[in-house]
């Protein structure tokens, strides 16, 4: 192939001095003109937060304020490092810097300063190349320190005068490099300076319908979605600011090892979410076997849901007596029947046809109370009138025996209740779920009490949706609200704390922050009653039915049939971006056919792209994992890995009474070898107990846990939780037992020996 991406035309020494003291000029003044607007936002924030009073437009008015303002202090904070980090030289000799946002001259008619990533004029800086130069003659990766220009890296897009020295596929090749090589630091870099081609053609895709974006461990799926939330906030800002943007990504620890890159390319309007919160009021978190899991994740849960909705709807087998005044009245089983059958073919949910099966209840109650009160002692027509009968009709209505046998038969039940009733009763599940096994049941057999577990969390919603609003639902919702009020006041009086600018003076900076000292979160809190003022992440998290304007999933593999509901329900629109493996499929409802999965919500409507190189895998390592492939699937292929480390992976086994001795030994000789990285050690799940007892016993500084911290040194994880994250080194630790430990064991394994950028080690037991 003759085409290239260019490369370094190598400047001298003092050539390059030069550039450097240009570009340093130019950075300069863009972070002074960062500080400007900063202060400027900040001085209007503060002066919209003294504000008080007024009609209840105007106070409206200032929450918006108030919320544009602090969304303005928050991102000129957050662009600080790498404001700018390219300048592309076009044919016609005009420049463009690039940056993570926009900046405007102010004193020259606005003339553009730094060109935002994801305008489309920004583009070429990521696709062109020697062979299809878009009009760039040359590409330029800006590095900075603190605010100081520290290297600059120079791409010539001209054949003709180039040296083919570089990598065809690759775009600012050194500054990839240098990305790829740096220490991790357990939190997540954003790579906006240096994304490549068939990523940027992921990350600019059309916002309308379902993109898969399948690719093998490193490719940068993450990356990709991440940067992909930003371009369409950008792009689409009206539209996705109002409607809202849900990542969810597979736990906890990984949400946390991502949190930084969108706020680092200014975007805080992603709701970041797993599936265990995304039912209001839920945090689920308990933990559950693989295989309870799966039964859960089933598509014929929808049926024993429904079914077990049916089942609280109750026949008695004989006439039930309710006994109002003294009289006992009677409810025969064919009355029950009959009130049952007419409430169901309503085909309302459940809470809200109990008004209909209470009309025939309530009608037949009155009836009898009628006959006896209203008889004519002479035998003629009843005495009562229909007013009259009207009245006992509401009477009983509120006679505590008449409520507690409507409650008996038809009980209006929250999602919690049916789920925590049907998992407690042998009986009920028998009823509900006749096509499982009884084993099967057995796994769903639980106490009510302990909280609720990931895969619970689509069964409630779907339970929700069977069952209807609740009143009892709306008063935790009001609640929490109000909880939310007071953490987005606190937010924005952060923020305001925050916005200390790094060149102010302590005494402007009094100015600045003395309405933090007038007002408290609460009485913030308090002026944002109407709740308009949350954000639109903070309105959809609170509120089951809110429809999201785009959905991203990262490790979209793992959702189970039941999961899929949950979300296509938040995603009527179907503006989704799937990013996953089906090779690194762990959970055993998880897919192994984008097709299958995605089929019964969008038939064949939706776009496969493919990233084909790992950035992460290096060569030597990828080649291991590439034979765990070949077991998992002959067909598949695996990442290219795009660099070498001339470090190749150990391989060593040990009796297995030694093991941990050794362990301890391997990970002491990793975390010196490693200096300012990170060192992940990922252990079989059934060894997690007695390896993280060993291993911390020796080193404290190791952890080991559910949501284990990755930013220090050597985390000890089971594949579950190293699932999407990387290490500099990585030791794994009894592969065969990975294997064993699950059906989808070999993915595991996959996934385990593709986490590490730099080295790999594999402990076995003889
Ligand atoms: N264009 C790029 N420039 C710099 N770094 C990159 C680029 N693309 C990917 N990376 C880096 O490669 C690593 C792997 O990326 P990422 O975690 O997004 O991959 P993934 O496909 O989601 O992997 P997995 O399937 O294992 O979860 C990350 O450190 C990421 O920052």
């Amino acid at each position: 192939m003759s085409s290239y991406s260019g490369h370094s035309t190598g400047p001298r020494l003092d050539e390059q001095i030069d550039e450097v003291g240009v570009e340093q000029e130019h950075v300069s003044l863009l972070y002074r003109r960062l500080d400007d607007l900063r202060e400027q936002a900040a001085n209007r924030l503060s002066e919209a937060l003294r504000n008080s009073g007024g009609t209840q437009q105007e106070r409206s008015q200032r929450e918006s304020t108030v919320a544009m303002y602090t969304k303005q202090v928050e991102q000129f904070g957050a662009v600080e490092s790498g404001l700018c980090f390219g300048r592309l030289d076009l044919d016609n000799d005009e420049r463009h810097y690039i940056g993570r946002i926009g900046i405007f001259d102010d004193g020259d008619d606005y003339a553009p300063l730094l060109m935002d990533w994801r305008a489309p004029a920004a583009r070429p800086f990521y696709l062109a190349t020697a062979a299809a130069p878009q009009g760039v003659r040359r590409r330029r990766h800006i590095r900075t320190q603190q605010r100081k220009v520290t290297g600059l890296n120079d791409e010539v897009l001209d054949l003709t005068l180039a040296r083919h020295s570089g990598r065809d596929d690759l775009t600012g090749e050194a500054a990839l490099f240098a990305a790829l090589n740096a220490d991790r630091t357990g939190r997540m870099s954003d790579i906006v300076e240096t994304i490549q081609a068939e990523q940027d053609r992921v990350i600019r895709a059309d916002l309308a319908g379902a993109l898969v974006v399948q690719g093998g461990p490193g490719t940068g799926k993450t990356a990709v979605a991440l940067h992909r939330a930003a371009y369409l906030l950008y792009t689409h800002r009206q539209l996705l600011s109002t409607r809202g943007v849900l990542l969810v990504g597979p736990n906890d620890t990984f949400l946390r090892y991502i949190s930084q890159v969108l706020p680092a390319l200014a975007e805080t309007g992603v709701l970041l979410s797993t599936l265990g919160d995304l039912y209001p009021g839920v945090t689920a978190r308990r933990a559950e076997s693989a295989e309870t899991a799966e039964i859960k994740g089933r598509p014929e849960m929808v049926e024993v849901l429904a079914a077990a909705v049916r089942d609280r709807q109750r026949l008695p087998d004989e006439p039930v007596e309710v006994v109002v005044e003294q009289d006992t009245l009677l409810l025969d089983p064919r009355t029950c029947a009959e009130a049952r059958d007419r409430a169901r073919r309503s085909g309302k949910p459940h809470n809200l046809a109990r008004a209909l099966f209470e009309v025939e209840i309530i009608h037949e109650l009155a009836r009898q109370v009628a006959e006896r009160i209203g008889a004519d002692p002479l035998g003629g027509e009843n005495l009562l009138e229909e007013a009259d009968i009207a009245e006992i009709r509401r009477e009983l209505r509120q006679e505590p025996e008449v409520l507690a046998t409507l409650d008996w038969l038809w009980p209006v039940l929250t999602p919690q209740q049916l789920l925590a009733g049907l998992y407690a009763s042998d009986d009920r599940l028998a009823n509900a779920a006749p096509e499982l096994t009884e084993a099967e049941r057995r796994l769903l057999r639980r106490e009510p009490r302990g909280g609720w577990t990931p895969a619970d969390v689509p069964l409630l919603d779907e339970a929700a949706e069977l069952l209807g609003a609740a009143d009892r639902d709306i008063r935790p919702r009001a609640a929490r609200s109000r909880q939310q009020q007071i953490e987005y006041a606190e937010g924005v009086l952060d923020i305001a704390l925050g916005s200390r600018s790094i060149d102010l003076e302590d005494e402007d900076e009094g100015e600045i922050l003395s309405v933090t000292d007038l007002l408290g979160a609460d009485t913030l809190a308090d002026r944002q009653e109407d709740g308009e003022r949350l954000t639109t992440a903070q309105r959809a998290a609170a509120d089951r039915k809110w429809a999201f304007g785009h959905v991203i999933v990262d490790e979209a593999q793992e959702l189970s049939p039941m999961a899929w509901r949950l979300l296509m329900r938040r995603c009527p629109s179907r503006s989704m971006t799937l990013v996953g493996d089906v090779a690194q499929t762990g959970a055993l409802a998880g897919t192994s056919s984008w097709q299958r999965t995605l089929e019964p919500y969008v038939a064949d409507r939706w776009r496969l792209e493919e990233l084909t190189v790992s950035y992460r895998t290096p060569a030597e390592i990828m080649s291991v994992a590439a034979e765990v492939l070949a077991e998992i699937d002959p067909t598949l292929t695996p990442p290219h890995p795009v660099r070498e480390t001339g470090i190749p992976p150990w391989d060593v086994s040990v009796p297995v009474a030694e093991l941990a001795d050794r362990l301890v030994e391997a990970v002491h000789r990793a975390a010196v070898e490693v200096g300012e990285g990170r060192v992940g050690v990922i252990v079989p799940d059934s060894r997690v107990d007695e390896l993280g007892r060993a291993v911390t016993a020796a080193r404290p500084e190791v952890v080991v846990g559910e949501q284990p911290e990755l930013v220090n040194p050597v985390v000890l994880l089971t594949v579950a939780q190293a699932k999407g994250l990387e290490f500099d080194t990585v030791l794994v630790v009894e592969p065969e037992r990975i294997v064993a430990e699950s059906p989808r064991g070999r993915n595991d394994l996959y996934v385990a020996l593709t986490r590490a950028t730099q080295r790999l080690g594999v402990l076995r037991t003889a």
